[in-house]
């Protein structure tokens, strides 16, 4: 297993903000190549989840992705995959834990920016249970910060989360559910945003958020 630190990657100007020059037609087509590698490990991840098969079979199938992952190994970066930008505005942060197209445990989460704050449909499944057939509740929590955060954020300035408040209102069911978030109010660089999680039969969480511009950022970058 990888450190979970990463000086080297520092040293060498990966992870964090990164100016990447590469053509936003090649970023696309690269995105789409990871995104559908990581949609089938997301599909290995539910897979693993609910076999039935016996030991023999699952030690067998372990050495083979074993193999898999070696191949991998052969190409890596040397550490978290950032938040990179071209000159053309296009930026990409593949490694999300919420929207990453790389991220195999990212659902992943595909946000509109709307005129009222941000919005998105996800469809939740075995990997993200908590109380039997229900979202573990820091699933929600993890969802709606990112949702509120860039609603925060506005595509146009840098916030981090503050506080996030949840309140669970009844069990969200894994499934198909809209995220919704739209900003309360702002107070210097404070942003005051709510939040909620609902399935068909209406709201299960919501959230209350203060999003924070942190200082010396700029209040926006157009
Ligand atoms: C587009 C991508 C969307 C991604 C969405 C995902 C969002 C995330 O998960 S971000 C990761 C989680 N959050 C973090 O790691 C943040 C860690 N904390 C920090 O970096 C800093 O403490 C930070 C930026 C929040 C505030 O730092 P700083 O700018 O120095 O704040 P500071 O000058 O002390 O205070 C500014 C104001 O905010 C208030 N404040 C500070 N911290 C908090 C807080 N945690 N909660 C509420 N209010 C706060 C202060 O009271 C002050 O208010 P006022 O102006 O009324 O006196």
């Amino acid at each position: 297993m990888m450190s979970r630190r990463f000086p080297e990657a520092a040293a060498v100007g990966v992870g964090g903000f990164v100016r990447d020059d590469t053509p936003t037609e090649q970023v696309d087509r690269r995105e789409a190549v990871v995104a559908s590698l990581a949609g089938t490990v997301r599909d290995l991840v539910d897979a693993t989840i609910r076999t039935t098969l016996g030991d023999a079979e699952l030690h067998r199938i372990r050495d083979d992705l074993a193999a898999v992952v070696d191949r991998l190994r052969a190409g890596q970066l040397p550490g978290p995959a950032g938040i990179r930008y071209n000159s053309e505005r296009r930026s990409w942060n593949w490694g999300n834990a919420v929207m990453g197209a790389a991220n195999a445990l990212a659902p992943p989460l595909d946000v509109v920016h709307d005129a009222s704050g941000c919005h998105a449909d996800v469809d939740l499944g075995a990997a993200y249970e908590g109380p039997p057939g229900l979202v573990h509740g820091g699933v929600s929590a993890m969802l709606l910060d990112h949702i509120m955060g860039e609603t925060a954020s506005a595509m146009r300035r840098t916030t981090f989360t503050g506080t996030l408040t949840t309140r669970y209102r009844r069990g969200t069911p894994l499934g198909p559910l809209r995220l919704e978030a739209s900003i309360v109010r702002e107070e210097g660089r404070k942003v005051f945003v709510a939040g909620s999680i609902a399935d068909a039969d209406g709201v299960t969480v919501e959230a209350e958020g203060v999003f924070i511009q942190p200082a010396g950022a700029p209040a926006a970058d157009g």
